[in-house]
């Protein structure tokens, strides 16, 4: 079990701070979301963000949560920059595209991950599923911090271990949206391994507690 913080509803003002306190409390990955504005309607950091980030925090992972249908520029960029894992939307691009920038991060020895969102049939991991390191599920509708988890994502998630089980895959499943202490626990019994938590971990007062509790809960 992995919990990846998203640091989007972290203080964007303080985010050392607030990374250095989750890093104390145990947190080996941090989720980086990528909001272009257009393949979904906010915005949020850019490539800066994970260069800095690996320079201050160079032995945790920066995990690459790319909501772009611009990947042309974008997944070179954020690989420069020194992202330890990138996750590319099947929505956003064509399923050329989605073969062609998994091989480029294969290529680049970067962690390659799919992600799907909440009305995406699960099925479509098929076609790629021998090039992936990882399944991000949606469990809301990416766009934004705060949202509720989506009741039959654990439904999707049990057929995303059936899939995978089948494809003799055993690669972690990531689910992300709305995770707190109850739907961590449903997640976590449907046979999700990696935990994206943003409000959670850095809306609820204390960090290092939320971590503590998030960790006890999952363990
Ligand atoms: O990809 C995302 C939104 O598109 C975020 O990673 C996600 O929403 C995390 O925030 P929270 O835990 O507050 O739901
Ligand atoms: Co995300």
């Amino acid at each position: 079990m992995l919990i990846a913080p998203s640091i989007l509803n972290a203080n964007n003002l303080d985010l050392k701070k607030d990374i250095k306190e989750a890093t104390a409390a145990g947190i080996t990955r941090f989720h980086i979301d990528i909001m272009d504005g257009h393949f979904v309607p906010n915005l949020s950091f850019g490539p800066q963000m994970v260069s800095d980030f690996k320079r201050e925090f160079p032995t945790t992972e920066a995990e690459i949560h790319l909501m772009s249908d611009k990947p042309d520029v974008l997944v070179p960029a954020f690989v420069k920059a020194g992202a330890d894992l990138v996750e590319i939307h099947y929505e956003a691009m064509s399923e050329e595209k989605v073969n062609h920038w998994l091989d480029y991060l294969i290529a680049n020895n970067v962690k390659a991950g799919l992600v799907l969102n909440p009305d995406t049939p699960v099925s479509v991991l098929n076609k790629f599923v021998s090039k992936l390191d990882q399944v991000l599920l949606m469990t809301v509708y990416p766009g934004f911090g705060g949202q509720k988890f989506i009741a039959d994502s654990p439904k999707r998630i049990k057929k995303t271990r059936q899939l995978l089980t089948k494809a003799g895959k055993d690669i972690p499943i990531e689910v992300d949206g709305g995770v707190n202490g109850q739907t961590a626990m449903l997640a976590k019994d449907a046979g999700a391994d990696v935990f994206v938590a943003g409000s959670y971990i850095f809306k609820n007062g204390n960090i290092t507690e939320q971590v503590k509790k998030l960790t006890e809960i999952l363990r």
